[in-house]
């Protein structure tokens, strides 16, 4: 195929050109190139007063790259309107010019790619085209409907879907990957997105992209494909994180963590998942190729429930917004970094004044709002409002001033802004919503949503990739610049605050949730049963001297005794875990909330249910070659019953426990 050949296991990427003019069609054929195009597709039906012998050989002797000629009539959504004997003798006028691709929709295709191999023994490779507008067929149908194709004579199969639901990419994937000969499948819509942002893992033959200027709907740019998605890396063995969601066309998730994991070397790839049901797309997409997954509105609160794991801080609040899929098991781990985030977004904002002591007013009480609340309710009094007592609709009052909703804001009167030092709007898509600019002219110090996306995505960052944050939280300080180019952060007037990326001093998570074995943020806060009395451990007190002597048994206690055990008894359930003290990774973790433990149980907190979660615990540290641990119980917590029982049980179980008492 000379030049115009096609790269042996390397998708392409395909331009379509829509102009109504033949100059126009050439002008972008040159702009398609320039951005990164491999082929274009020309799409005749469009081109007004066409005349095929006149206008094909203009096309063809300027093309810059390997074309797809396409004519598609009115009959198969295309612009075409003449009768089908003209339509088919253009298409047979391109294969006598050496067009590159011609695509025939499959009703025509049989005898015409015949007639044109045996008339024009060119170089010409035929694209046979089938679009559905009905249901998405089963992998059955769908492979039926190939075979149908091939015989056809086709060199190139083609198939277009309108997904209902994004599960159904799946046979998408299954077509792409499984099937012996270059396949296009794809769907079109919001859905349907995936299956051209994967194409190149599963092995599309071509995968879509609009030039700019010319954004097509359903369809990513080029530039998104070329330099956000980066299509030109991602093999087989690339791994699918995602933000699970609905909306999630604002997310800024993939241009944050799709430059950093490349950054990272890793073989990874971050996709905005439109789900609209999270059992099915939880059991379709449950395979080792998607790894980890953020979740945003309006799924926090409801993905708890298909974890089989749950972090004990993400368990305290309620809500979940990573969720990675441990490799020894398969099992989804749920944790929550929008807590942390949020609470150091506000106290960096207040420039080391503490929040203790202060009055917190929040309003919604959704997935972000709960990490809030919960973060500020150790230190803070809290007030919450939320449009939905019930949240039976979470939906609507999260979105609140996102984008496409810039007009609208939380209800609090613009009057009484100026009574608040500060104000914090959780969405970050516009960088400056309504609520802040409002505030901002009101005199408070605002905090952009913009600061704590960006926080919890390095704790999400590290979980997803199992590494140290420090390369990472420069990587992302790096691509938000280029996203926002502006400040993140502000206030008013003289008291402007630099934009500033929280960058801990410690490694940041390590991998997992917590930053040492006790401490999420510094303090750590579990709230009690009836919401009122939070459990809280201040962290031992930095000392502010850098000189001042640390004895050797400081210095290398973290080596002496490696692991440490955390246990947490609340009236409604329990847990414990291990935790590696130098990498702070948590080696074993079980909670009486897990899915696979509570089934068994009859109660979750009573002492059985203790003894249970020793023995569970000791098998999983033991799993992971670990037999010792140290355990200093939390400020408020005595050694005895409950606390005594998942300890004594760990014992019996193998793992030998030192416990300090004060
Ligand atoms: O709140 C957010 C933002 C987010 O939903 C996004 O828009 O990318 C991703 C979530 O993980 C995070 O908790």
């Amino acid at each position: 195929m000379g030049s115009t050949g096609i790269l042996k296991n390397s998708t392409m990427i395909c331009a379509p050109l829509m102009r109504e003019t033949v100059e126009q069609m050439v002008k972008e054929m040159k702009q398609a190139k320039a951005e990164g195009s491999h082929l274009l597709e020309i799409r005749l039906d469009h081109i007004t007063n066409f005349h095929p012998h006149h206008h094909l050989p203009a096309i063809l002797d300027n093309k810059p790259l390997p074309l797809i000629i396409l004519y598609r009539p009115k009959w198969d959504g295309g612009l075409y309107e003449g009768d089908e004997h003209s339509r088919l003798q253009t298409l047979r006028l391109a294969a006598e010019l050496g067009a590159d691709y011609i695509d025939f929709e499959l009703k025509v295709a049989s005898h015409l790619i015949r007639e044109l191999k045996i008339n024009y023994q060119s170089a010409t490779k035929f694209i046979v085209s089938c679009h559905i507008t009905s249901s998405t067929p089963s992998d059955e149908e769908l492979a039926n409907l190939a075979a149908t194709m091939r015989a056809t004579g086709a060199d190139i199969l083609k198939v277009v879907v309108n997904v209902t639901d994004i599960t159904e990419i799946a046979r998408i994937f299954h077509l792409l990957s499984h099937y012996q000969m270059p396949v296009i499948a794809y769907s079109v819509g919001e859905r349907g997105l995936i299956s051209q942002l994967l194409c190149p893992k599963f092995g599309g033959f071509l995968a879509y992209g609009s030039i700019k200027g010319y954004s097509i709907p359903g369809m990513p740019s080029l530039y998104s494909v070329k330099h956000t998605y980066k299509h030109d890396l991602m093999n087989s063995e690339t791994k699918v994180f995602g933000l699970v969601s609905k909306p999630v066309s604002h997310s800024k998730g993939p241009i944050l963590h799709n430059p950093t994991l490349r950054h990272e070397n890793f073989n990874g790839v971050y996709v905005p998942f439109f789900v609209d049901n999270l059992k099915e797309f939880f059991s379709t997409y449950s395979g080792s190729d998607f790894p980890g997954f953020s979740v945003g509105i309006p799924y926090k609160e409801a993905v708890v429930e298909f974890c089989d794991e749950v972090h004990p801080l993400a368990e305290s609040i309620g809500a979940v917004n990573t969720i990675i899929r441990r490799p020894c098991d398969g099992k989804l781990i749920g944790y929550n970094t929008d807590c942390e985030a949020a609470i150091t977004s506000i106290e960096d904002a207040l420039k080391g004044t503490l929040i203790s002591g202060k009055l917190f007013v929040l309003v919604g009480a959704g997935g972000a709002g709960r990490a809030l609340a919960f973060g500020a309710k150790s230190r803070a009094r809290i007030l919450i409002f939320d449009i939905d007592f019930e949240r039976s609709n979470p939906c609507e009052c999260n979105t609140l001033g996102m984008h496409p909703y810039t007009d609208q804001r939380i209800p609090v009167d613009q009057e009484t802004l100026g009574d608040y030092e500060l104000v914090f709007d959780a969405v970050y898509t516009p960088r400056k919503t309504s609520l802040l600019k409002e505030a901002e002219a009101a005199g408070a110090i605002t905090v952009s949503g913009v600061e704590m996306f960006l926080r919890q995505a390095v704790s999400q960052f590290n979980l997803f990739t199992d590494r140290q944050g420090g390369v990472v939280c420069k990587m992302l300080k790096q691509a938000i610049w280029k996203v926002l180019s502006k400040r993140v952060v502000s206030d008013s007037g003289a008291k402007l605050l630099l934009p500033c990326l929280y960058l801990p001093t410690t490694s940041f998570h390590a991998g997992q949730v917590h930053c040492s074995p006790r401490s999420f943020f510094g303090v750590e806060d579990f709230l009690d049963d009836d919401n009122s009395k939070p459990y809280t451990y201040q962290k031992g007190k930095k000392s502010k001297n850098p000189n001042k002597h640390v004895s050797f048994k400081q210095r290398t206690e973290a080596y002496m005794e490696p692991f440490t055990l955390d246990v947490f008894i609340s009236k409604r359930f329990v847990s414990a875990s291990v935790t590696h003290r130098v990498t702070c990774k948590q080696v074993a973790v079980a909670g009486t909330n897990s899915k696979d433990i509570k089934a068994v149980l009859r109660s979750r907190s009573d002492i059985p249910a203790c003894l249970a979660i020793g023995r569970i615990l000791a098998e999983r540290a033991r799993e992971a070659d670990v037999y010792t641990a140290s355990y200093t119980p939390r400020e408020r917590d005595k050694f005895e019953g409950k606390i005594r029982a998942v300890v004594q049980s760990l014992i019996d179980n193998g793992i030998d426990i030192k416990v300090y008492l004060d």
